[in-house]
Order: C-alpha cells, then sequence, then structure tokens
C-alpha cells in the first residue's frame, strides 16, 4: 500500500499520505483499551490481528479450527496468515480510511520485514509498556469475562514468554529506526490515552 516511516504501536505512512500507526505491548498490556481511544479521537481504522483471528475462529471455517488449536496453546499463528487477513482487511477500507492502526502485529521480527515488503513501512509504533506481573493480573482478571479460552493462567504464562522472546526484538528492531514512543501503562486508562495522544500529535 505505502511508503513511509515507523511499532508496539506503529504509525505507517503512505504515498497517498494515509497513515498506518502499530501498536505494540505484552499481553495485557492495555493495547485494546487505547485503541478504542485512539479510533474515537482520531477516527483511524483500528485493526487487532488477534480480533481477525478470533472472527475466523468465530466463522466456523476449517481454517479457524486450526487457528483455535494454535491461539489456545498461545502460540503464533504462520505468518502469511495473519499478513493476509490485515492486507484483505486494509484493502477493503484503502478508499475511506483516515488511516490504519495496527494492534498487535508484528509478532516477531521476520512479520515485521515481511509487512513492510508487502505494505509499508510505519513512521509510528506506540509501545504499551506494563510489567510482567500486571500483565498477568489484568488478563487473570479478563479472564473471568471475555470467554477467551487463552485467558486463562497456563496460556498467558506461555503467551507472556513468547512475548518477551520474540516480539520484544520488534521494538528494538523499530528503535534503532526512530520511531518508537513507549508510554508507561501502569498508569489509570485516561493518563495513559494522554500520553498515546501526545505521542500522535507530534507527528503532525
Ligand atoms: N499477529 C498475531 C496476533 C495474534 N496471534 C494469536 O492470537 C492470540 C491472541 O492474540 P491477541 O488478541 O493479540 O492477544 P494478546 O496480545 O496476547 O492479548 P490481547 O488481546 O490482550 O491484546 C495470540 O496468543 C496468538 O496465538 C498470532 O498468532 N499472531
Ligand atoms: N488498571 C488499568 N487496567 C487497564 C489499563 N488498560 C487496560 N486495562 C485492563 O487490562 C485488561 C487488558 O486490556 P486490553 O486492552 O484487553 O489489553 P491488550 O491485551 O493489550 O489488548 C482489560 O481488562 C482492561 O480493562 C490501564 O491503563 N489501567
Ligand atoms: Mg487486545
Amino acid at each position: 500500500v505505502g511508503e513511509g516511516c515507523q511499532g508496539n504501536s506503529i504509525v505507517y505512512k503512505s504515498k497517498k499520505a494515509e497513515r498506518f500507526h502499530v501498536k505494540m505491548g505484552g499481553p495485557g498490556s492495555g493495547k485494546g483499551t487505547q485503541c478504542e481511544k485512539v479510533v474515537a479521537k482520531y477516527g483511524y481504522t483500528h485493526l487487532s490481528s488477534g480480533d481477525l483471528l478470533r472472527a475466523e475462529v468465530a466463522s466456523g471455517s476449517e481454517r479457524g479450527k486450526t487457528l483455535q488449536a494454535i491461539m489456545q496453546k498461545g502460540e503464533l499463528v504462520p505468518l502469511d496468515t495473519v499478513l493476509d487477513m490485515i492486507k484483505d482487511a486494509m484493502i477493503a477500507k484503502a478508499g475511506v480510511s483516515k488511516g490504519f492502526l495496527i494492534d498487535g502485529y508484528p509478532r516477531e521480527v521476520k512479520q515485521g520485514e515481511e509487512f513492510e515488503k508487502k505494505i509499508g513501512a510505519p513512521c509510528l509504533l506506540l509501545y504499551i509498556d506494563a510489567k510482567g506481573e500486571t500483565m498477568v493480573k489484568r488478563l487473570m482478571k479478563r479472564g473471568e469475562t471475555s470467554g477467551r479460552a487463552d485467558d486463562n493462567e497456563e496460556t498467558i504464562k506461555k503467551r507472556l514468554d513468547l512475548y518477551y522472546k520474540a516480539t520484544e526484538p520488534v521494538i528494538t528492531f523499530y528503535t534503532s529506526r526512530g520511531i518508537v514512543r513507549k508510554i508507561d501503562s501502569e498508569l489509570p486508562v485516561d493518563e495513559v490515552f494522554g500520553h498515546v495522544a501526545k505521542a500522535i500529535d507530534d507527528l503532525k
């Protein structure tokens, strides 16, 4: 789609001057919560790779069954599957979107490289940072009502391990490009959002 700029949230800028923001951070750090607020204020299109995958599972398709087994174990779905879903969702909105907010992708450095080859380079990565113990506490609480098969103690531990091993290096990768804004997510939701909004406004 485009060319341009930088990702735990990443903002991409395309040839058409659309913007692509990427939001990253560990499971339960508050990405989804902050994305909703960004959508309300800036009107960007929110693409959560996890939500796209869960929609495929909910459809009951054969592919969804395979995905569910991977997600229940807290492992990563193959790169091409997620990238194709994001790309299709972006193409569907390309004409009408003010910009894209990509949540929970890339999960590993290789995914980031493929995203740039097929879609474009981001110009802002919002890194929503919370402590491991905070993320576990939030996810256990969310699990009381989320109905998500992966919000249980055993899978949460695996998701966190994989986050530190595979996903944190993505942040290091984009830090070297100077597009990362680290946001402290231990603060109350509205204060976190104040910092998120400032990072986005600073791009303008
Ligand atoms: N790019 C992605 C996004 C998600 N997943 C799979 O979907 C699960 C849930 O992803 P997501 O909804 O992004 O959850 P988390 O970031 O772990 O937590 P949260 O919903 O709280 O953001 C992951 O554990 C993983 O199995 C994946 O493989 N690749
Ligand atoms: N105390 C507190 N809780 C939060 C904050 N952000 C999110 N949460 C809660 O933490 C849980 C995980 O948040 P979510 O947005 O789903 O995180 P994600 O996994 O990164 O997408 C939810 O139950 C939220 O209500 C925050 O800034 N402060
Ligand atoms: Mg989420």
